[in-house]
């Protein structure tokens, strides 16, 4: 019946991107940019969100954390979690022009060499880290400031090109953030220059995505907004893709076009690509896509009373995702963040600091940019027991430590829920190289209703141990001399989850209760060879459908030690060069 429905008529579009950071989010926007270089292809890219600025303060970074849950955040929740005592587990994703770089934390990371080594070893031609790196200079431009002159402000020219993803360092930060890099040293991470030439273990504060105005740069304000006059680009807002047209040619299926609701007018039109459709709808929705469109699981497929056109058991598997969990302090006002919450004058006074000079708290992504990196050496991982890690993923850090100013992440525990009259600052751990694998199938045969999401969180024995691992880490560093300095209270200030906990099972029963997710999930429709898991090949296309393609962070085979976006970005420039030479472009 897709004949039946509006048509918009021949198509002049050569390209058709769907949603994603280089098309209309994150990945989305960067490839479309990068393609319609060339004026003689045609680029027309389908976001089903508005554009981001119709939220107050998108770009103010302090406002970070009030952006989800807005008009621009699919807010997704995940189905009832075994591994987490059945607790569902709120998962925000962009819904905008710029997708989830957007909404997001603005931490800028790309993780280690071995980790693209190990993308190469694992089939995927031309992947390697020595193929990658120059794509992630090529992204990105460092805005050197004078804080560079500053300890821990640290950053390597050569590690940045020229490209549109402006990174710096915002000119306020809280002054404890020091004192937590310098107390971390007791567990053995040291201060180090850069993080993002390929060895991913120290510990310095974060660059951001942001402009040397300090205002967040998404994919709509960097990549988008250099090439959005080009007439040969065109973003549709508000048109949601609801499946894949696919012909069959022969015993092959070319997708030819797509099927949109177009959100504002309400009508249903079909578009069709002269040479490709390539999916950038983020690691939940692409699969989605591809199962409603027909290309999937079997059982998923039949399940929901779809045609099955492309049988793949691999769409929507082998999801990999950071989790992590956080230790509470009370502390003194001036080591917290927490007054822009507690105290409305002084929220006010912030905001008309920001809003005249862009400089102040709010000039400060809201949840903290201090990270640390730890690789566990192989004889920790032995007496872990984490034998899924040893011989293929030792040469990566295994835990990274955030600090943030504030309660983190925004929610009472169990054990003590946040006052008005306190301030508080936390730390964080991350698992950087889960052995489980979440998946993502449907809840019906229709885009309007989420994906069904299962993040399967420490669902392997190793995660567990890991995590424990890292909390008593976290403990030690709180006792430091650096972080005493700042706490109120007694058991060196810790609220949560305090002193009761002790042992490994409460410190994971702690763990289970409070654990949630640092949205970095990958892998939906990894790029391997088909016989081990693969959705994509390393060209991007997806198996069994000519002119069809994935590039967004769905397609990362292995999680990075790291936040993603920055190798989202990477895989949009990728994905230029190789469309390009597929075409002779
Ligand atoms: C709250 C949050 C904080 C984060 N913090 C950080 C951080 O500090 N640092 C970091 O490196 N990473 C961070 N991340 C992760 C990072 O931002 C994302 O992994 C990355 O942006 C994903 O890019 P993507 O292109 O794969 O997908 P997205 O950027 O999510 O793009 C998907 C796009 O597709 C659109 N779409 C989906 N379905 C359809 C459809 N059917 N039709 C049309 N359009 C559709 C969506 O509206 C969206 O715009 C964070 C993520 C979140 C959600």
């Amino acid at each position: 019946a897709w004949d039946e429905w509006h048509t918009d008529g021949g198509s002049p579009y050569d390209f058709v991107i769907v949603g994603g950071l280089s098309t209309g989010g994150t990945a989305g926007l960067a490839l479309a940019a990068r393609l319609s270089e060339n004026p003689d292809q045609t680029v027309l890219v389908l976001e089903g969100g508005e554009q981001p600025d119709v939220v107050a303060n998108y770009r103010t970074p302090g406002a970070a954390l009030n952006l989800l849950g807005t008009v621009i955040d699919s807010g997704f929740v995940s189905i009832p979690q075994v591994t987490l005592k059945d607790r569902q587990i709120t998962y925000h994703r962009g819904r905008t022009s710029g997708g989830s770089s957007a909404i997001n934390g603005m931490v800028y990371g790309r993780g280690s060499s071995s980790i693209y080594n190990k993308w190469q070893e694992l089939g995927n031609a031309n992947w390697s880290w020595t193929d990658v790196f120059p794509l992630f200079r090529k992204s990105t431009s460092f805005l050197p400031q004078n804080l560079n002159d500053m300890d821990f402000f640290t950053y390597d020219p050569a590690s940045f090109g020229n490209g549109p993803v402006p990174l710096t360092y915002p000119p306020w930060y809280p002054e404890s953030s020091v004192s937590f890099i310098e107390a971390i040293g007791a567990i053995g991470v040291e201060p180090v220059q850069e993080l993002t030439l390929g060895t991913n273990v120290g510990i310095k504060q974060i660059p951001n995505t942001i402009t040397s105005d300090y205002q967040r740069s998404s994919s709509y304000n960097n990549y988008f907004e250099q090439a959005k006059s080009r007439p040969n680009l065109e973003l549709r807002m508000l048109s949601q893709v609801r499946q894949i047209i696919l012909e069959q040619q022969g015993s092959n299926f070319v997708a030819t076009g797509v099927v949109y609701t177009d959100l504002a007018g309400g009508s249903t039109r079909n578009i069709t690509a002269k040479k490709e459709v390539i999916l950038s709808a983020g690691c939940h929705q692409t699969p989605q896509l591809l199962m409603l469109s027909g290309i999937g699981p079997q059982e998923i497929l039949s399940t929901n009373g779809i045609p099955i056109y492309v049988a793949n058991p691999n769409v929507g598997q082998n999801m990999q995702d950071h989790f992590y969990y956080s230790i509470n302090v009370r502390v003194q006002e001036a080591a917290s963040t927490e007054f822009l919450i507690n105290d409305i004058s002084r929220m006010q006074v912030a905001g008309q600091e920001y809003q005249q000079s862009h400089t102040g708290p709010l000039s400060y992504p809201g949840s903290g940019s201090t990270h640390g990196f730890q690789k566990l050496s192989k004889g920790e991982l032995e007496s872990l027991n984490a034998t899924e890690l040893i011989g293929s993923r030792e040469d990566q850090a295994h835990i990274e430590y955030y600090w943030e100013p504030t309660f983190f992440p925004l929610l009472p525990t169990p054990q003590y829920a946040p006052r008005k009259n306190e301030s508080y600052f936390s730390l964080t751990a991350g698992v950087l190289a889960p052995v489980a694998r979440g998946n993502v199938s449907l809840q019906s045969n229709q885009i309007i209703d989420s994906p069904a999401i299962n993040l399967n969180y420490m669902g392997a024995e190793t995660d567990r141990r890991i995590a424990i691992e890292a909390f008593k880490r976290m403990r030690s560093i709180l006792q430091q001399p650096q972080i005493q300095q700042w706490t109120i209270g007694p058991a060196g200030g810790e609220v949560s989850p305090g002193p009761a906990v002790q042992t490994d099972e409460e410190i994971l029963e702690y763990i289970l209760d409070t654990a949630t997710t640092a949205y970095h999930a990958v892998g939906t429709c990894q790029m391997l060879p088909q016989d081990q898991g693969g959705v994509v090949d390393d060209r991007l296309r997806v198996y069994g459908v000519k002119g069809l393609r994935v590039v967004d962070s769905s397609i990362f085979p292995v999680v990075p030690d790291d936040h993603i976006m920055g190798p989202v970005y990477m895989v949009a420039e990728k994905a230029a060069i190789v469309i390009m030479e597929d075409w002779g472009l």
